[in-house]
């Protein structure tokens, strides 16, 4: 499954916002549509919405061919497509490595340039998430085969596979895999539209649960450990990801349940030291008292709706990442993976 298509001048996604009912892809042809997609959620995973912006980018190139202006324009449409969501570090990685060709490359090759290095990181991310799978198969399928998860980790989140979703997907291969538990995810429910879409669509055994029910499933037995993604890395190891995934490490740690994240190299952030530096997005509140347009609140009820939270690495067991598994004192092991990473 891919939720993302592309050609010179040209990125398809997958609505995600319609799913899982409906299936419908749309062209963009510039940056600034492919940043409205990604502001409004029609992309979003933190590796697949720097795939996006890197298309994005390139097929800004293509429509600007000729510009005299050419790179100036480019710079600013790399400035707007950056702040359409300012947590998942892989966006802001993923156009700079796109920038990155502007000094290589003069104006008649840009467009092509462009558009082959945005293929690079697109096929990075797949090949970086069957490692992921890998590696985190190995060390969680020593705990058993009832596996938490939240939010959406798998194809729609990254270009294919999927990182916590991956993982599941490799103890799945392997046949080690017993069930799921897919946290609903409130308020966008990525859990019970979008992993469930996954899992289903592969046959892989799961539940939803809402979010409340996590606690009450660890208590009673059901789970063998939590795997989650992320959208940012600290030095340190706290880990910005979608909200919710803070509970779960608390109750995990309460419940003596390995908690892991699953997550490629591109999403440490070694240069923010701790997690009280990571920006944390607020969305419309909206998206709290309304569900699907229809309001579920008060009328004029107001809300808060932090997309993510911060889980401290001290309640995190292991980051599996595509370089292998780094283990607390995480200022040393993602160091250690971080120089790893191309190696
Ligand atoms: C594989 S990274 C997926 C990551 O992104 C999600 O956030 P959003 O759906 O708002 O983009 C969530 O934090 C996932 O863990």
């Amino acid at each position: 499954m891919r939720a993302i298509r592309f050609a010179p001048g040209e990125v398809e996604l997958l609505d995600q916002t319609k799913l899982p009912h409906e299936t419908v892809w749309e062209k963009f042809t510039s940056a600034d549509e492919v940043a409205a997609a990604i502001r409004d959620m029609k992309v979003r995973g933190a590796p697949a919405i720097g795939a996006a912006a890197a298309f994005g980018l390139a097929a800004e190139a293509r429509r600007l061919q000729g510009d005299s202006q050419l790179r100036e324009k480019l710079l600013e449409a790399a400035k707007r497509l950056r702040s359409a969501r300012p947590t998942a570090v892989n966006l802001a990685q993923a156009l700079d490595e796109m920038l990155s060709v502007l000094t290589q490359t003069g104006d008649d090759a840009l467009a092509d340039a462009l558009y082959a290095k945005a293929v690079a990181i697109a096929d990075a991310d797949v090949a970086t998430n069957r490692r992921i799978g890998a590696f985190g198969a190995d060390v969680i399928g020593q705990h058993g085969g009832h596996i938490l998860t939240h939010c959406n980790t798998g194809s729609l989140a990254t270009v294919e596979y999927g990182t916590a979703l991956g993982v599941i997907r490799a103890l799945h291969e392997r046949g080690t895999l017993r069930h799921v538990y897919v946290d609903e995810t409130r308020p966008y429910l990525q859990g019970a539209r979008l992993t469930a879409y996954e899992l289903a669509e592969e046959g892989i055994p799961f539940d939803i649960i809402t979010d409340s029910t996590a606690g009450y499933a660890m208590a009673q037995g059901w789970v063998d450990a939590v795997v989650v993604g992320a959208d940012r890395i600290a030095r340190n190891g706290d880990t910005a990801n979608k909200i919710g995934t803070y509970t779960l490490a608390v109750l995990a740690q309460y419940h003596g349940i390995p908690f892991y994240v699953a997550a490629p190299t591109t999403t440490l952030d070694l240069a923010t030291a701790t997690g009280r530096d990571i920006p944390i997005e607020e969305r419309h509140a909206n998206e709290v008292t309304h569900m699907f347009g229809r309001p579920i609140a008060p009328i004029g009820a107001s809300a808060r709706h932090l997309a993510f939270d911060v889980t401290p690495g001290a309640l995190i067991t292991g980051i599996i990442t595509e370089c292998g598994v780094a283990k607390p004192p995480y200022i040393e092991s993602l160091a250690e993976m971080a120089g790893r990473h191309g190696a």
